[in-house]
């Protein structure tokens, strides 16, 4: 038995988990690092990372069905499925030196491969070693949820963490849950040559704001992914052919493969939490304000937090919690400026206050500004007029802002600064976007929510018309 002690403990190598200990290492704390499974956690392995290579592929394959439209004969794609899973595997493995063992061993931190769980409120036990710390970080993420659904467990399903395995390519992929896995795996198989069907419970992209969800839910079905909502799944069955299910009010669906995309559980099980006197709430660790746990010593970051379930949540949680352990000042993560996409084509993306919640929160005085991509020049001549902003607006600044449309998950990042930095709508109406980019929408949009201000207004035409007679 080894013993070990630290500054700082970070449990779980993921993005949340390699944040800190980079941060923490480079101003100075010793750092130990454990993790008992792959380095680069989630969004390296089964999440982010293969999930955007399967849809580049996609795109690839997408574009060559859809070149007719600038004069260029189209072609029906010819699709190696075990070539486009060693891609994924390619992009996983350029990416992962950042994640490594030795980057971070090079970094000063001391990496443990082994999973940890407390033995008391201040030592963990990772493998034949004893660790104390001074400050502990749990971010040990989320895996699938697996519901109790009837006769899941007698056949061979896929999850996240299976589905970027090579094989063979599925003939018809039957998906439970229409949330952000789902639609994009549905339109990353739909391109690639595959029946796809999903099968949503309630709203497929329900989180989202319902007027841009239906833009990307439209061109899903117009590639052809069956989409059943209002599909609540109640049993599962092996037949000859492959898979079928059933739901509740008596559908049934066919398919070959199933992937089953029906949101996360949060990692805590492992963890005897109780030796440390450490609480759990139905989604994650229960954290305060500052992302401390029932435990003062113990902070909890990313997915396990059981909130907000994203790398750069995760990302923007490490920086919380360093401020606060390392320098002992106050520290809080808010979320109101952070912003999330859906990859599918088009993309969606939200930050902040859906219109509808807007709508709850302020009332009348809420106002909203809006731009169609059918007047982005760029979109057109891309031929992806696709899509609109909403900017939910209350006394001059932007509380939320929704986006569909070509690159909206680039677009929004200016909408996280605006919120953060609580600028107005001048502000973005006062930037200046090249001509002729995507990124126009925005101030588009700040520039409609001034039009009816400057160009329907009498007594800004009275006071021009003045200035004109007298001016010489
Ligand atoms: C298919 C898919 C696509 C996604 N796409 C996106 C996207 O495009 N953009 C985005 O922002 N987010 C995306 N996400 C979400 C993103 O992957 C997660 O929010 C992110 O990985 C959370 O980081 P984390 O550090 O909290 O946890 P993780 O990345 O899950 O890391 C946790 C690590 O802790 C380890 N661990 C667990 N228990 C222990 C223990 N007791 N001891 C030691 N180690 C332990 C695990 O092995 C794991 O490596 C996607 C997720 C999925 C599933
Ligand atoms: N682009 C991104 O940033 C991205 C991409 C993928 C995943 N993620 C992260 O991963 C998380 C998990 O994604 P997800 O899509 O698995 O979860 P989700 O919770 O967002 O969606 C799951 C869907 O499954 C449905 N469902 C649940 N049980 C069902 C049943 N028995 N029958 C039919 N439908 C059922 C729900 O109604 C819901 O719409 C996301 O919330 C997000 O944080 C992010």
């Amino acid at each position: 038995m080894e013993r070990i002690k630290t500054d700082v403990l970070v449990i779980g190598a993921g993005s949340g988990g390699l944040s800190v200990a980079a941060g923490a290492v480079q101003m100075g704390a010793s750092v130990v690092l454990l993790e008992g499974a792959e380095m680069g956690g989630d969004c390296l392995n089964y999440g982010c990372v293969p999930s955007k290579a399967l849809l580049a592929a996609a795109r690839a394959a997408q574009a060559q069905r859809t070149s007719g439209v600038f004069g260029i004969a189209p072609v029906t794609p010819q699709v190696d499925y075990s070539a486009v899973m060693a891609h994924v595997g390619e992009v996983i493995a350029r990416i992962a030196p950042v994640d490594s063992q030795e980057r971070f061993e090079s970094l000063g931190v001391r990496v443990i491969r082994a999973f940890g769980h407390f033995i008391s409120p201040t030592e963990v036990q990772a493998g034949p070693h004893v660790i104390t710390a001074r400050r502990v970080v749990i971010a040990t993420g989320s895996r699938p949820l697996v519901p109790p659904i009837r006769g899941l467990d007698t056949v061979d399903y896929l999850t996240n963490e299976t589905l970027f395995q090579p094989r063979g390519k599925p003939a018809h992929l039957l998906i439970i849950g229409g949330g952000p896995i789902g639609m994009e795996m549905a339109q990353a198989h739909v391109r690639l040559g595959c029946k796809v069907t999903v099968i949503e419970g309630a709203r497929a992209l329900g989180k989202e704001d319902p007027e841009t969800a239906a833009v990307v839910l439209g061109a899903l079905r117009a590639e052809g992914v069956e989409i059943a909502e209002d599909a609540q799944v109640s049993e599962v069955a092996k037949t000859e052919t492959g898979i079928c299910v059933m739901t509740k009010d008596g559908r049934r669906f066919d398919g070959s493969h199933l992937l089953v995309a029906v949101g996360r559980k949060s990692n805590v099980e492992n963890l005897n939490l109780d030796a440390a006197g450490i609480e759990t709430t139905k989604t994650g660790i229960r954290v305060d304000a500052g992302l401390r746990t029932t435990n003062r010593r113990v902070y909890a970051i990313g997915d396990v937090a059981g909130g907000m379930q994203f790398t750069h949540v995760a990302g923007y949680h490490a920086g919380v919690v360093i401020r606060s352990m390392l320098f002992g000042l106050p520290s809080k993560a808010a979320t109101a400026h952070i912003p999330w996409a859906t990859y599918t084509d088009p993309e969606l993306a939200q930050i902040g206050l859906t219109e509808a919640e807007a709508r709850d929160r302020h009332g009348d005085r809420l106002e909203i500004a809006r731009f169609e991509y059918a007047d982005n020049d760029r979109a057109v001549a891309e031929r992806k007029g696709r899509g609109l902003i909403k900017v939910m607006v209350v006394r001059g600044r932007p509380v939320g802002v929704s986006i569909v449309g070509p690159q909206a998950g680039e677009a929004i990042a200016l909408w996280s600064l605006a919120i953060s930095s609580r600028l107005k709508m001048s502000a973005i109406a006062g930037m200046v976007a090249p001509y002729p980019t995507l990124a126009e929408i925005n101030k588009r949009a700040a520039g409609a929510y001034f039009s009816p201000r400057l160009f329907d207004n009498r007594l800004v035409r009275i006071t021009v018309g003045l200035i004109q007679r007298w001016l010489p």
